[in-house]
């Protein structure tokens, strides 16, 4: 069987991964620029792990800064089938109390200035993302997440604002009565560029504050969200080995086909320059097309 490679994407408070073996870093250009730093590449155990810090080390990139189409390509140009984001968030909903892992499972978009799709200058696809992420990948998470012993909610939504400010109460009060599960600004993109690179894509969220709709809890500050994530990135790192060790029991999905039926443009009306951007992602289909 080929080697498992996960590319871990690491979200505030999570900017490096230990006990990798082999250690490299592997600085990448792509065609849609440079990614958020260098690409931390290691074993564990059996499982070549790509991991890259969404902010960058020092975390020195807004929310609508982070150059998601370059870190998505990149992780692509590395080999990786299978994506885990790992993400701090609000909680919409009391049950989901800081400290808690939530496995998301449905995304609502509240952003406005995000480059998150490949498609454009002449080729036209459209991807199917009514189940947004990977239910396999998202299951081995889950497990994974039980194992290392969080109290873990399996699926939700994760609604996605543009940031970098928290809501304003009454934008947190009107998301609540929408029925989201938990809020951030970074997760949304991601998922659907990974789609769209036919890569299995999910997400260990850890709720971190109530946002600021709780009547009995402070409204959300970054000094209450770094200190959960603090006394919780020891699990979210146990989480991610876990999922390691499990990936070989993922079973069969459809996200490394993603694109089968996507194109809607004639081959032969591709530029040639956006066929030689898009190769790495579409240039097989292109090929059996032409
Ligand atoms: C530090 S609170 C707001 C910040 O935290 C989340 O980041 P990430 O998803 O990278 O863990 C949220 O989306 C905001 O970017
Ligand atoms: N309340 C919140 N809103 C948006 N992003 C967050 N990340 C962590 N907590 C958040």
């Amino acid at each position: 069987m080929a080697q498992a490679v996960i590319g871990v994407i690491g979200g505030s408070g999570l900017y490096e991964m230990e006990n990798l073996q082999q250690v490299e870093e592997v600085r990448l250009q792509t065609p849609f620029g440079e990614p958020s730093d260098a690409y931390i590449t290691g074993m564990l155990g059996d499982v070549k792990l790509v991991f890259l810090p969404r902010h960058g080390r020092g975390h020195r990139l807004l929310p609508s800064e982070v150059p998601y189409r370059a870190n998505i390509y990149g992780m692509k140009m590395l080999g990786v089938e299978q994506i885990i984001s790992v993400s701090a968030v609000g909680s919409m909903k009391e049950e989901i109390v800081p400290g808690h892992i939530v496995i998301p499972d449905q995304f609502f978009d509240r952003t406005t200035k995000r480059a998150s799709t490949f498609f454009g200058d002449g080729v036209v696809g459209h991807i199917q993302f009514a189940d947004p992420v990977c239910p396999s990948l998202s299951e081995i998470i889950h497990d994974a997440a039980h194992k290392a012993g969080a109290t873990v909610h399996n699926g939700g939504t994760y609604i996605c604002i543009e940031g970098p400010n928290f809501s304003t109460r009454a934008e947190s009060l009107v998301f609540r009565s929408w029925g989201v599960d938990v809020i951030g600004m970074t997760n949304l993109p991601e998922a659907r560029l990974a789609r769209e690179a036919e890569i299995c894509y999910a997400t260990v969220a850890l709720a971190t504050d109530y946002d600021c709709w709780h009547q009995d809890h402070d409204d959300v500050s970054v000094e209450a969200v770094i200190e959960v994530i603090h006394q919780n990135v020891a699990m979210a790192k146990k989480i991610v080995a876990e999922a390691a060790t499990l990936i070989g029991e993922k079973k069969a999905c459809g996200c490394g086909e993603a694109l089968k039926y996507a194109v809607m443009t004639d081959p032969g009306q591709i530029p040639a320059a956006t066929r030689q951007r898009l190769d790495l992602l579409l240039g097989h289909y292109l090929e059996e097309k032409s």
